[in-house]
């Protein structure tokens, strides 16, 4: 084990931001503020880097007193990863390993396996569990295979399949038989019944086990003690999008703790009201944590024209008048353009907005991963068109939805690292990354560093002549074979036993074989391998993504495509989380912001339904541009 020595700390007072970063007032109280706060701030106020900041701080200055941890709580794989390299490239490893990042599932799954023997008999998996969706197909399915118990109970046996799926973990455990009253109740029941215990492996959904690690904790001080001792600090980012059972399993653990917990996030931004998010979730946190609130006002992200149209669209959406500055890198106010671009077919679209991106690139030396597409819904129908008119012009495009999971994986870093020397002369950031991350894995032991360091180099010079060997026909079950062969060199046994979400069930598997699937795809396209990792890593490619998968994302141009009815299908539904899912894509622009409609799209598109966000662009003085 690593001992940090104490003279390698920084006095609190002397502490500064790291790579240059200056934070405003309000950030700078929130890095050295000791209780529990939360951060309302607008997109790229700087919430994830204040919260990367603020690990750095508590780590160097050992405000979280060694040997605590920090965790921090994300939405997604990716984000979480994110969070962690940048604490690790500021403070290094040594202070990061005490940084943990984790997502809302894998914190409650991990939770639950460490402690899985300790849970009530009733909600305590098999050791095998399988990891499941339950959505309404799912009710059908359960209600296909009960004995309901006969009628003439008084019960209404109609219910709402969809609600149910929505809800059916939304009360706490143990769930009261005796109130076991209606339908629904019944049917919870015989799900929770069904799913842990009539199988030979359990099946368990997230919500499912953050509700069983809920009631494990709410009932178990003496577990609930020693996760309180763990942890000194807690982050939760995009606090707007978690759910109810998400809070639940938050307030439990850490309520009324010593542990200080800080939430940022963006009311504007809660695109998840669909998936549950819960509504009043940042005054319930104040009322239950007495947190203090934050609140930031700059934005380092967006051109201070696109500036002005956010800030005017943000007090036409929430009313009130918020004032909101860029930062003041930029040369003149008028900075950054935002546009509408009307069409009639969707075929002069693809065209246009080709001939577009191709100017970026050529003139404005854009590289493919500066500009990003985005979509409100189905990518693959929107898109299609004008991927072949990129494709027409030498410029290569993707759907990124699976990719951006696919990459985040945790074995992802080792794959690539070795890809990389493999096919390069030198590469000394994959060498350097490579040992250290290796070293990590295997526990630190610096006098094995020179083992590692033979060991490695040996296999990468071997596997460089196998990727050279034009006798190897390469297959997708060659790339997978490789892939083992790599992982197995870095200690698979190790890789499972220290990434939880591996250590259970075929996961990691699928994950390999999907990984041997995309590299080989990209093999196809190049036919030579450093160029084939350079395409799986996505450097050739435009990145295209529905809205959702964008979140925390940025792009120096942005052009969202189909700003129609039928793509916002649901706005009359759900006016306000379709509102905040238009301002999530166009706060992802640094400098430039496209919104497309096209009149016969898909045999006629309107713009009545979505009038209010046309209205609220006017409003901030958008130009439209008929391109037919
Ligand atoms: N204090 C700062 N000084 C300079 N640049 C900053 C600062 N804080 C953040 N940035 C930069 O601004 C951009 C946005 O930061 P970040 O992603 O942390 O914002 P955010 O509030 O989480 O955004 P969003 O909610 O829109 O996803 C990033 O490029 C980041 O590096």
């Amino acid at each position: 084990m690593m001992v940090i020595f104490l003279n390698n700390y920084v006095k609190k007072e002397s502490w500064i931001p790291k790579d240059d970063v200056v934070l405003e007032s309000a950030a700078q109280d929130v890095v050295k503020y000791e209780k529990n706060a939360y951060v309302l701030a607008g997109p790229g106020a700087g919430k994830t880097e204040l919260l990367a900041q603020k690990a750095c701080y508590l780590l160097e200055t050992n405000t979280s007193t060694y040997p605590a941890r920090i965790l921090a709580i994300s939405f997604k794989k990716d984000a979480a990863k994110n969070l962690k390299e940048r604490v690790e490239k500021r403070s290094g490893k040594e202070f990061a390993n005490r940084f943990v990042s984790l997502t809302y599932d894998s914190f409650a799954k991990q939770l639950m396996d460490r402690f899985r023997l300790a849970i009530p008999e009733f909600y305590r998996p098999t050791p095998e569990y399988e990891i499941v969706n339950f959505n309404r197909r799912d009710v059908t399915k359960l209600r296909e295979e009960a004995e309901e118990p006969s009628e003439g109970n008084g019960w209404n046996y109609y219910f709402d399949y969809e609600l149910f799926a929505k809800t059916y973990a939304n009360d706490r455990l143990p769930l009261q038989t005796d109130k076991i009253n209606s339908i629904e109740s019944w049917y919870k029941f015989q799900l929770w019944k069904n799913y842990i215990n009539d199988k030979e492996n359990s099946m368990l959904t997230f919500p499912m086990i953050s509700r069983i690690v809920e009631y494990l904790f709410r009932s178990n001080p003496k577990i609930l003690r020693a996760i309180r001792a763990t942890y000194s600090h807690v982050f939760l980012d995009e606090f707007q999008d978690t759910t109810l059972i998400q809070y639940d399993l938050v307030r439990t653990i850490f309520m009324d703790s010593t542990v200080s917990v800080t939430a940022v996030g963006d009311l504007k931004q809660k695109i998840m009201g669909w998936a549950g998010a819960m509504e009043g979730v940042f005054n319930q946190f104040k009322e239950d944590f007495k947190a203090k609130e934050f609140e930031m006002v700059l934005n380092h992200r967006s051109a201070p024209n696109l500036v002005r149209i956010q800030t005017s669209i943000i007090n036409d959406m929430m009313g009130g008048s918020t004032v909101i500055s860029p930062s003041d890198k930029w040369k003149n106010e008028k900075e950054g353009i935002c546009e509408i671009w009307n069409f009639a077919y969707a075929s002069e679209e693809a065209k246009k907005l080709a001939i577009e991106i191709k100017t970026w690139i050529d003139q404005e030396k854009l590289e493919r991963r500066d500009i990003g597409i985005l979509v409100r819904q189905r990518a693959d129908m929107y898109c299609d068109m004008l991927i072949d008119e990129l494709s027409n012009l030498g410029i290569h495009s993707r759907i990124e939805d699976q990719w951006q999971d696919l990459l985040s994986e945790n074995f992802m870093k080792y794959i690539i690292d070795v890809f990389f020397l493999a096919t390069t002369d030198r590469d000394p950031n994959a060498w350097s990354s490579l040992i250290s991350n290796v070293l990590s894995l295997r526990g630190d032991n610096e006098t094995e560093s020179y083992q590692v360091e033979k060991e490695i180099n040996s296999f990468i010079v071997e596997f460089k002549e196998t990727l050279k060997d034009e006798a190897i026909k390469v297959t997708e079950k060659v790339v997978e074979q490789w892939l083992y062969k790599i992982l197995t060199l870095i200690g698979l046994d190790l890789i499972k036993s220290s990434y939880p979400e591996y250590r259970k069930g075929k996961y990691l598997e699928i994950k390999v074989r999907q990984t041997a699937e995309f590299l080989f795809y990209s093999y196809e396209k190049h036919k030579v391998w450093n160029k084939a990792i350079e395409d799986f890593l996505g450097i050739y490619s435009i990145p295209i993504m529905s809205i959702h998968k964008s979140k925390g994302l940025e792009f120096e141009s942005v052009i969202l495509l189909g700003l129609e009815d039928r793509a916002f299908w649901n706005f009359e539904d759900s006016p306000d989380d379709e509102k905040f899912t238009f301002f999530v894509a166009m706060s992802r622009a640094k400098t430039r912001m496209i919104f497309t409609f096209c009149k016969n799209r898909f045999y006629g598109q309107e713009r009545s339904k979505i009038n209010v966000i046309y209205q609220m662009l006017e409003n901030a003085d958008v130009k439209q541009f008929d391109w037919t």
